[in-house]
């Protein structure tokens, strides 16, 4: 048990010597490689008539994989380490594997205002194409390598979704091999509750193989104002008159330190800034939440954010996790001579964690998302207070709309919910394991509250379906043949099927 303690401790407190000289190095290595690729790839391929090949590809597979009697349900090859979760999809080793591997930028259509997109292309490759030619999504989710693929079969959230909805809702349509092998166009005007179905469903009606996005019209920069409060009350006091503000505010995101600490940021696009302009992305810079920290002793301040940077303002600190396992990467001298290796890849993070430090971040934090109708927000902060005291802790407002699908507002109108996304260390001196873990999946009930699925889900089966809504997708299921084909969305987010 000792040695076990012992061995616990040295892996994780000095796992910054394998990040910093091997996954900082092959991370950076990594990138450049895919920047070439993705450039050669565009300038010697037309990529429309690649994908109608790439379509076929995972027809072909899908109709091998009925002939083969359908025994064993399909899920993507895309590997377990890629994957954007702490645990690892553990089905992927027992499902016949489809290759839906398409990661290329079909096209814009500046009169329709949207984009075609293949569903392995991230989030850091569509806003380094569209800002560049002065457009962008409603929605872009912070971390640069989060795809669009695991964003519709998942969900998406960022600080203009209290505009906007969810990543879904700025979803146009779908192209999606079924599990005949047919391939299938779905939208709000066509094969419409296919379209209503597919987000949250975590690749259990089909394999999705293009998106089509709206798009805005983008400006250079971010205002952003910085407002710091002390007090709960104050917090969300604040935060409900912004987000409800009439003359509108593009962005609204906030971050509490302690409980009654806290910055609520307001944001809106602009093209001339009026002071210098902070380029918060570049590698020397603080951590963006180090930065945000910083206004407590400064008092409301406004900056003027590159647009790129303000999107992925918390990619190279991966919001605040990176600090465990890289304790003085946000010192200068770090930032200055290796700051522009960072961050390291999430998949690599993964990839090479051992056995051990999964177990001890399953067991020592939390890495989990929660959404909360804003009425009850307030009372939900109080409880993660009590039961798990982790700071800092994202909050993120966002519109649910009553569409048809798996979530959507509990009454005949839009409500507003807040993200509320808890990642770290557990201190609080009330936590009591597994106790404390299940009063809060009551309390959840209780407030009416959905969880996000990325980091998984302990609910029961029969708690999975009080919280989620199945009723289009149990129907679209039966009508799309799926029960062989593909499992449903409980046995993929289990804590059995991740682990
Ligand atoms: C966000 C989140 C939500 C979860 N929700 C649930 C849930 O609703 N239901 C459920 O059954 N499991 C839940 N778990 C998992 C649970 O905590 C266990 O990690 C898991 O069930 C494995 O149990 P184990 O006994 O094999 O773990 P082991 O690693 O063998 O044992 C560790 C146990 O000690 C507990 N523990 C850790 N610190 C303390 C402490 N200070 N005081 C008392 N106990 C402590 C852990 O929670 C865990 O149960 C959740 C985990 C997370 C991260
Ligand atoms: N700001 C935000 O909103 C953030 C969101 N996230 C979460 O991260 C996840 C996305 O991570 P990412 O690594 O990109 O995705 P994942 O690889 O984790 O995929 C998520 C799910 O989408 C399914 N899927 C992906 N592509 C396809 C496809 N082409 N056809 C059918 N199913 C598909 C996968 O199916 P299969 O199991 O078959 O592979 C899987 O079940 C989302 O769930 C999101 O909620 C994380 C951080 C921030
Ligand atoms: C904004 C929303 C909705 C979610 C943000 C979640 C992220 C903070 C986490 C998603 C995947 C997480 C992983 C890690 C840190 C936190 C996330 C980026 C690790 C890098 C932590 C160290 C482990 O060894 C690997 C983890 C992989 C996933």
């Amino acid at each position: 048990m000792n040695l076990e303690r012992t061995l616990e401790y040295v892996l994780h407190r000095y796992r910054w010597i394998f990040v910093c000289f091997f996954l900082l190095p092959c991370s950076f290595l990594y990138d450049i490689y895919v920047v070439l690729r993705n450039w050669i790839h565009f300038c010697s391929k037309d990529a429309s008539i690649e994908h109608q090949y790439k379509v076929k590809h995972v027809q072909k597979q899908v109709k091998e994989w009925i002939k083969t009697g359908q025994k064993i349900p399909m899920c993507t090859a895309r590997p377990g380490w890629k994957s954007t979760s702490v645990q690892d999809p553990q089905y992927k080793n027992k499902f016949y594997n489809i290759e839906v591997d398409m990661s290329d930028i079909l096209g814009i259509n500046e009169k329709n205002k949207t984009i075609l997109v293949e569903p392995s292309v991230n989030i850091g490759q569509i806003s380094a194409y569209l800002i560049p030619v002065g457009w962008t999504l409603p929605i872009v989710p912070e971390l640069e390598s989060l795809t669009v693929g695991g964003l519709v079969n998942g969900q998406g959230v960022e600080s203009s979704s209290h505009k906007y909805g969810l990543f879904q809702h700025i979803c146009v349509s779908f192209e999606v091999v079924l599990a005949d092998g047919s391939v299938l166009k779905c939208s709000k005007v066509e094969n419409t509750d296919i379209f209503y179905a597919i987000p949250w469903s975590y690749g259990t009606l089909g394999f999705l193989t293009a998106v089509e996005l709206q798009i805005i019209p983008s400006k250079k920069f971010v205002e952003l104002t910085y407002q710091p409060v002390y007090s709960l009350d104050e917090a969300m006091d604040s935060f409900e008159k912004e987000i409800k503000r009439r003359t509108g505010n593009e962005f609204v995101d906030g971050i509490m330190f302690s409980k009654d600490r806290g910055v609520i940021m307001t944001g809106n696009l602009v093209d001339t800034p009026k002071k210098t302009v902070n380029a918060i992305g570049n590698w020397y810079k603080q951590w963006f939440y180090k930065h945000v920290e910083s206004f407590f002793e400064t008092g409301k301040a406004i900056d003027y954010i590159p647009l790129r940077d303000y999107y992925h303002r918390h990619t190279r600190s991966l919001f605040w996790t990176i600090e465990e396992i890289i304790p003085f990467g946000n010192h200068w001298v770090f930032r200055w001579f290796f700051g522009w290796m960072t961050p390291p890849k999430i998949a690599f993070l993964k990839l090479t964690q051992t056995e051990i430090i999964k177990k001890l971040y399953l067991k020592t934090q939390v890495i989990h998302d929660t959404l909360v109708p804003l009425s009850t927000t307030k009372d939900m902060i109080s409880f993660y207070d009590e039961a798990y005291k982790i700071y800092p802790l994202w909050l993120c407002p966002f519109k649910l709309t009553n569409e048809p699908g798996f979530v959507h507002s509990k009454s005949d109108e839009d409500e507003f919910y807040v993200d509320i996304g808890l990642y770290g260390r557990i201190n609080s001196n009330n936590f009591e394991g597994n106790k404390t873990h299940i009063e809060h999946l009551q309390t959840l009930k209780k407030k009416k509250a959905y969880e996000m699925l990325y980091a998984g889900t302990y609910a029961t089966r029969e708690e999975f379906r009080e919280m989620f809504d199945h009723t289009l997708y149990d129907r679209i299921r039966k009508s799309l043949s799926c029960e062989k084909a593909f499992p449903e969305i409980y046995n993929k987010v289990n804590k059995e099927a991740r682990n």
